[in-house]
């Protein structure tokens, strides 16, 4: 009895021991899906109440993490309040809404704000390209090619409504897991804690206020081997490659002009350098050309999932719910250029 209960003893210890306790920020424009990730993540995981009842924190336990979410609300006056939140995060999740054309530009304007802020750079982020099941939704290679991600990692993941299964999204929050254990001891050197007082603004997280027309809870059904490159491979056609030409005049009518993220870097006295030795698996640097899509002619650099595409997910491309697109920023350096 007596060695039973100091196994026991040891086995909880063991497990106290490794487990980690990460903070994962969650960014994106107002009404692109945070909140509903997150109370997707809150019915799929098992999660813990805050005592101190900060409505934007969630924590959940999935392996050996206990993962703080912030849900951070994406209006102009909780933008504001972002930066406050960089130095604690471990991780990053950025939604955006990709039905939401004449606000890609936006997109892309404050995902240059984000990726050039110091407390940002190097840690990972995970990309979700969300509303895929919306009809005017921009397909993934179009993103990719409108926000000038150059390449993206292969293991990316695609979201089908048709099927009962939130895997993927999972899958998502274990790939951020995963490349934050890689580098923890480092990312948890360079945290700092919360300033005592942030202002909050109205988007903190409220459960179950829901706006009508398009409230349905995130339905993700693909499998982890519908990797994104399927979507960009070499054998879809030139014109899903790229974006239609309507889409294309759609965004041109943004009231202002797409710009490729390494001028307004470099405008801004900022710099992307790639790190030495490592593969570059995503890249902010100059657009593509007309109907090239960012698969066409990548390096992948794993065949995980490309060895698991599959034909017969072609049709079913429109009712992709939301993609995942995983990138790995932490392989790009941005530094002020002195
Ligand atoms: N069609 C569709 N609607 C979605 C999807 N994800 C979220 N929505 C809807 O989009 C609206 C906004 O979702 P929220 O999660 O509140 O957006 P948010 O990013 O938290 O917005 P803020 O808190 O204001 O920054 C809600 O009506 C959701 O039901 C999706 O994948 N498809
Ligand atoms: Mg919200």
């Amino acid at each position: 009895m007596f060695r039973l209960l100091t196994s026991c003893w040891s086995q909880l210890k063991t497990a106290e021991e490794t487990q980690r306790n990460v903070t994962i920020i969650i960014v994106g424009l107002d009404n692109s899906g945070k909140t509903v990730l997150v109370e997707a993540f809150q019915r799929l995981l098992p999660s813990r109440m805050n005592n101190c009842m900060k409505s934007e924190l969630t924590t959940l336990l999935l392996h050996e993490y206990e993962v703080s979410i912030y849900d951070l609300s994406g209006d102009m006056k909780g933008q504001e309040t972002w930066p406050n939140y960089y130095a604690q995060a471990h991780g990053l999740v950025f939604v955006l809404d990709s039905s939401d054309l004449g606000r890609m530009q936006e997109v892309k304007i404050i995902l240059t704000r984000l990726l050039s802020d110091k407390r940002v750079a190097g840690k990972p982020i995970l990309l979700m390209a969300n509303k895929q099941d919306k009809k005017d939704a921009l397909l993934p290679c179009d993103i990719i090619e409108y926000l000038f991600l150059e390449r993206l990692e292969p293991c990316s993941i695609i979201k089908n409504l048709q099927r009962r299964n939130h895997q993927p999204i999972i899958e998502g929050l274990r790939w951020l897991l995963a490349v934050i254990g890689d580098k923890y001891e480092e990312l948890c050197t360079r945290r700092q804690p919360l300033p005592s007082s942030i202002p909050t603004s109205k988007g903190t997280r409220s459960s179950g206020e829901r706006p009508s027309s398009d409230s349905q809870p995130i339905r993700i059904r693909a499998s982890p081997k519908q990797g994104f490159c399927c979507l960009v491979g070499p054998h879809r056609g030139k014109k899903e490659m790229g974006m239609s030409k309507e889409k294309r005049q759609h965004l041109g009518q943004c009231s202002m002009e797409a710009r490729p993220l390494k001028p307004i870097l470099q405008k801004e006295g900022l710099r992307l350098r790639p790190k030495k030795n490592i593969s570059v698996t995503f890249a902010l640097d100059e657009p593509m050309e007309e109907g090239e899509c960012s698969g066409g002619n990548r390096t992948w650099n794993t065949t995980e999932l490309c060895d698991n595409q599959s034909d017969d997910l072609q049709p079913q491309l429109h009712a992709l719910k939301m993609i995942l697109l995983k990138v790995m920023l932490d392989q790009w350096l941005v530094r002020k250029d002195i």
